[in-house]
This record gives structure tokens, C-alpha cells and sequence, in this order.
């Protein structure tokens, strides 16, 4: 008999026929205080789920007695809490890889943008104000030959690493939990204590998961020990970064500017004080956004959710191998 699986987000139609093909599907297209209701209906028969962008936690659970796999289309997987879905012997699946040099080229785009005020100077443009060639007051800095300092050396600081090191002749600082021998021998990186980073680099770099132990790593104090003329690029998630201790450093000059595609609140609110600084480089969440790559997630979640719910055994893309 099919099991039963809900995909609580829009993918393309032929992955979508994939899952039709192998399960009872039923769709929503994310999950509103319009929809909940529905939705927790449908938790009573569902063996799997798989989407993306909506914390699945404890509340909705405990509607979901027969879950038995988690399919998520992000490599993160802070929406859920991975020691509960265990317990409730629940299978969490990701999309590692997939991603990483899409979010990586993100980042360097906003490394450049915000080094050489590229919206800034856009905004000049549309508005009417290039009169004539522009003075010194709206020059850019160098990204090549600079210090670039990476938090969290996984797949994606790597990717990252590769990109300063190969093309930008930069050199290369990170933290992490433990050493990254092949960062180290392939692009000279070195690594060091989170507060010598953030002393040296001129770019500092966040590519942390979200956990307990990196939210608001970045707090004031931290940013206190970051050059004056040093930007902040978050691209992993918005809580690991203390904002409102960030919007103070970039309008006392504590800091020189901010690339950030995440926020502590998403999607970021109209009202927010960073909308208006001009030393900020503000994207919607679009890390991994480009059509191969998002297609290639979705992909990849498919095969993760027939795996996972075929009971086939663990592999690289499950969160929690133990569940077995
Ligand atoms: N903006 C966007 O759209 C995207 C954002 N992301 C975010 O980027 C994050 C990283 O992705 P990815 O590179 O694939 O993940 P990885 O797990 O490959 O890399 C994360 C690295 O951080 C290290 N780390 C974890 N905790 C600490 C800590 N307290 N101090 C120092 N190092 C630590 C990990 O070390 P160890 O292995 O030893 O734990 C690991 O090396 C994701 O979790 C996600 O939140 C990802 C894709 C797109
Ligand atoms: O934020 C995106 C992810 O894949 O994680």
C-alpha cells in the first residue's frame, strides 16, 4: 500500500510527479494561518513530509503519530528540533552539496557588492545623481590581496575559502570546531581563535549552522574587536548575528558595512532600521537561489523522502542516522 506523504511547499511539476507516483500525495503550498488547520488534519494519516521554510516542531508533531520521515529542501535544519525527532524515531533528511557553491558564489557577491558599494552607487545612478565622474567620497575598497576571515569551515566556508584563495589571491583566516587540513593545504588557510579572526580580517564571513551554541556568537562586544573598516557578510542565518548591536556598529562606524541574506526575523520587516543605512547590502534569503540549484534541491529531496520512507539504510544526507 502507498503511504501517505504531505508536500507542504511548490516544486516543479515533474517532481511533484515523482512523489505522486510513489506516494497518496497531498500538497500545500506552505503553511498560513489560512491553511493550518487543513494541515494538521492531514498530520493524522501522514508517513512523510517533506518542504521547506516551516519550523515542524513539538506542536505540530504531536498531530502526527504515524510520521516516520522528514524530508527538508535546505541543507540547514534549525526549524526543527533534531533530538525530539529521534526520540519520536522520526527520519530527518537534508540537501548538503547540492547548494554550496550557489551559496558561496552568493556570498562573493555580496563580499564585492558591499566593497565596492555597488547598490549604493546603482541607486545613485537610477536616481539622476551621476553628474559627472565620481569623487573619492564614493570609492570602494579591494577585495583582492585582503584578509577574509571564514566562520565555520564545512562544505560552504570551504567553497568560500576556494573563491578567496584561487580567485582573489586573499588570504585566508577561519574558525571552527576542528582543523580543516585539506583548506589548510589547498588554500594556505590558517586558523585561529574567533577573536583573533575578527582583529584581522577585513571580511568576515559567517557560513555557521544555527545552534545553541552560535546563536548571537556575534554579539557587541564581538563586533567591537573588528577593524573599523571591516564588513560583516552573514550568509548562513540571521540569529547568529546580535542585529540590533549590528545596526549600531554600522551607524557609529564601529564596522564599515554589512552583506547580509538572512535576518534574525524573515522575511525582513518594512520597518527595520538596516532598510535604511546605506553601508548595508540587504538580499531576501536567496543563498542557494538560482534555477539549477534550487531544482536540484528539490531533486534531491524527492530521492531523500523515497529513501528515508523505504526504510533503505542511513546515508549521507540524513540528519539522523541513529533513528536507523
Ligand atoms: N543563505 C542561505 O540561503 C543558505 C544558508 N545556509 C546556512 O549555512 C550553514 C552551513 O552550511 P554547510 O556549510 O553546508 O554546513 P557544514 O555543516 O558543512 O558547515 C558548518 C561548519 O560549521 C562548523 N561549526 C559548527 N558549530 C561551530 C561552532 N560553534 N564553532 C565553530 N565551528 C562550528 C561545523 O563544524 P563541525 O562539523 O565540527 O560541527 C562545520 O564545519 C547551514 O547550516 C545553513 O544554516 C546554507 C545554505 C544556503
Ligand atoms: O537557507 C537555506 C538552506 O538551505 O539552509
Amino acid at each position: 500500500m502507498k503511504k501517505n506523504v504531505i508536500l507542504y511547499k511548490k516544486i516543479p511539476q515533474e517532481q511533484q510527479a515523482r512523489l505522486a507516483e510513489s506516494f497518496n500525495l497531498m500538497t500545500f503550498d506552505g503553511i498560513t494561518s489560512d491553511n493550518r488547520a487543513e494541515f494538521i488534519a492531514a498530520l493524522a494519516q501522514a508517513d512523510g513530509l517533506i518542504g521547506a521554510s516551516v519550523p515542524i516542531k513539538q506542536d505540530l508533531l504531536q498531530f502526527a503519530p504515524k510520521l516516520k520521515a522528514i524530508s527538508t529542501i535546505s541543507v540547514g535544519y534549525d526549524q526543527f528540533d533534531v533530538d525530539d525527532l529521534t526520540l519520536r524515531g522520526i527520519r530527518l533528511m537534508h540537501t548538503p552539496t547540492v547548494l554550496t557553491d550557489a551559496t558561496a558564489d552568493t556570498i562573493f557577491t555580496l563580499i564585492l557588492a558591499t566593497a565596492r558599494r555597488a547598490v549604493e552607487l546603482s541607486m545613485l545612478v537610477r536616481a539622476g545623481e551621476w553628474q559627472r565622474s565620481i569623487g573619492d567620497e564614493y570609492y570602494g575598497t579591494d577585495v583582492h590581496h585582503k584578509t577574509i576571515g571564514i566562520l565555520g569551515m564545512g562544505r560552504i566556508g570551504s567553497a568560500v575559502a576556494k573563491r578567496a584563495h584561487c580567485g582573489f589571491d586573499m588570504k585566508v583566516l577561519y574558525m571552527s570546531n576542528k582543523p580543516n587540513i585539506q583548506v589548510e593545504q589547498q588554500y594556505q588557510a590558517q586558523r585561529c581563535s574567533l577573536d583573533e579572526l575578527l582583529q584581522r580580517a577585513d571580511f568576515v564571513c559567517i557560513t555557521l549552522p544555527l545552534l545553541p551554541s552560535t546563536e548571537r556568537l556575534i554579539s557587541a562586544e564581538k563586533l567591537a574587536l573588528m577593524k573599523p573598516s571591516a564588513i560583516l557578510i552573514n550568509g548562513a542565518r540571521g540569529k547568529i548575528v546580535d542585529q540590533q548591536a549590528l545596526v549600531a556598529a554600522l551607524q557609529n562606524g564601529t564596522i564599515k558595512a554589512a552583506g547580509l541574506d538572512v535576518f534574525e526575523v524573515e522575511p525582513l520587516p518594512s520597518n527595520s532600521p538596516l532598510i535604511v543605512l546605506p553601508n548595508v547590502v540587504l538580499l531576501p534569503h536567496i543563498g542557494s537561489a538560482t534555477i539549477e540549484t534550487r531544482y536540484n534541491m528539490v531533486r534531491c529531496a524527492v530521492d531523500n523522502i523515497i529513501v528515508a520512507l523505504a526504510e533503505q539504510p542511513p546515508n549521507e544526507n540524513w540528519v539522523n542516522p541513529q533513528v536507523g
